[in-house]
């Protein structure tokens, strides 16, 4: 995933231009929308809320069909999406926190739900994509980052309501960042004259990926169904695992403690059969006939665990695109 236009939104002092300049034209956020009339705005307030891009809950979902081998991350956020925008009154933003082992579709999901909540997914200026590493790598500058996110957070929802942030490699963040989005997840009506109750905030993670790992081979062990894996089978292991684990991004963190993540979505590992489908679909978006032979050999290339069982992919469908370059 690319990352967002964080540096450039700062250097405009954390407020994009939209908010102060809409005129009888449709500014470009408006543009974004599908406005393509305006009749004269109020120059001072932000966006109209009904401005905001609805909700289509069937190409969600037929988009979510995308998504192979994660039966749970696909109802929870199809439920959880289409409940939170169909409610005109929401208490608070929106706040995903989706973990899982590498490759099994986190990163793609996200870009799922970027595109289905504004247009031109991320690359709407209401989406805004934040990598650890990228965006917040020395751990003495957190009470900087702290200052710039909370800036950031602030600008971007004053001018769109609907605005989306996601936090990828948050395993990989310094412990206390994130804490400085406490505020605007909690069930204030407004701080300092901004509804925050409209955002929606997700959370990427590889922590919690060997709890959801062993539940997902306790299962198969038993001879029971992935399928028959529950949520309820998950969550509650997955908060605390990652509350009390010192390199997830949340240790000890607030967030939990005070309940503001409105839910933990497990992606489970991805079998031989997932990477199968994975690589028939990156075929077809390719334009190439679908060959069978291809897709065996490329699935077989993979590395999976436990050594014994070899019943998970190591890096899910993550190399898949770089392997079939060689067919
Ligand atoms: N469950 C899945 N269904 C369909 N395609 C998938 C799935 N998982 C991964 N892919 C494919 O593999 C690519 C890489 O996956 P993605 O970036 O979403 O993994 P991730 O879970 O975010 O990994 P990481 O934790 O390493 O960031 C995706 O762009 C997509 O093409």
């Amino acid at each position: 995933m690319q990352p967002g236009r964080w540096g450039a939104g700062l250097a405009r002092g954390g407020v994009p231009s939209q908010r102060t300049s809409p005129g009888p034209q449709p500014t470009r956020a408006q543009a974004e929308m599908g406005v393509t009339s305006v009749g004269s705005a109020d120059e001072a307030s932000p966006l109209p809320l009904a401005l905001c891009h609805p909700l289509n809950a069937t190409a969600l979902q037929r988009d979510l069909e995308k998504l192979f081998g994660q039966h749970l991350a696909t109802e929870v956020i199809l439920k959880a999406l289409t409940g939170f925008k169909s409610n005109r009154n929401p208490k608070k933003p929106l706040t995903l926190s989706l973990h899982g082992w590498a490759g099994t579709g986190k990163n793609f999901v996200s870009q799922i739900l970027a595109e289905n909540l504004h247009p031109r997914g991320l690359k709407s200026n209401f989406v805004h994509l934040f990598v650890s590493t990228l965006h917040f790598p020395h751990e003495h500058k957190t009470k900087l980052y702290q200052d710039q996110l909370q800036k950031w957070i602030h600008g971007n929802v004053s001018a769109c309501a609907s605005s989306v942030f996601i936090f990828d490699e948050m395993d990989k963040l310094h412990p206390g960042v994130i804490d400085a989005v406490k505020p605007f997840l909690d069930y204030y009506e407004q701080i300092d004259g901004v509804s925050y109750r409209k955002a929606i905030f997700i959370f990427l993670s590889n922590a919690g990926g060997d709890l959801i790992t062993k539940t997902a081979l306790d299962f198969w062990r038993a001879g029971r169904k992935r399928e028959d894996i529950q949520l309820k089978d998950l969550e509650a292991v997955l908060s605390v695992g990652v509350f009390n684990n010192k390199h997830s991004g949340l240790w000890r963190s607030g967030l939990i403690d005070r309940n503001l993540i409105d839910y933990f979505v497990p992606f489970l590992p991805l079998e031989y059969k997932h990477v199968k489908m994975c690589v028939r679909a990156e075929m077809r978006a390719r334009g190439y006939v679908v060959d069978e032979d291809v897709v065996s050999r490329v699935a077989e290339e993979m590395t999976y665990f436990p050594k014994e069982e070899r019943v998970y992919s190591d890096k899910g469908c993550k190399t898949v695109q770089a392997r079939l370059d060689f067919y």
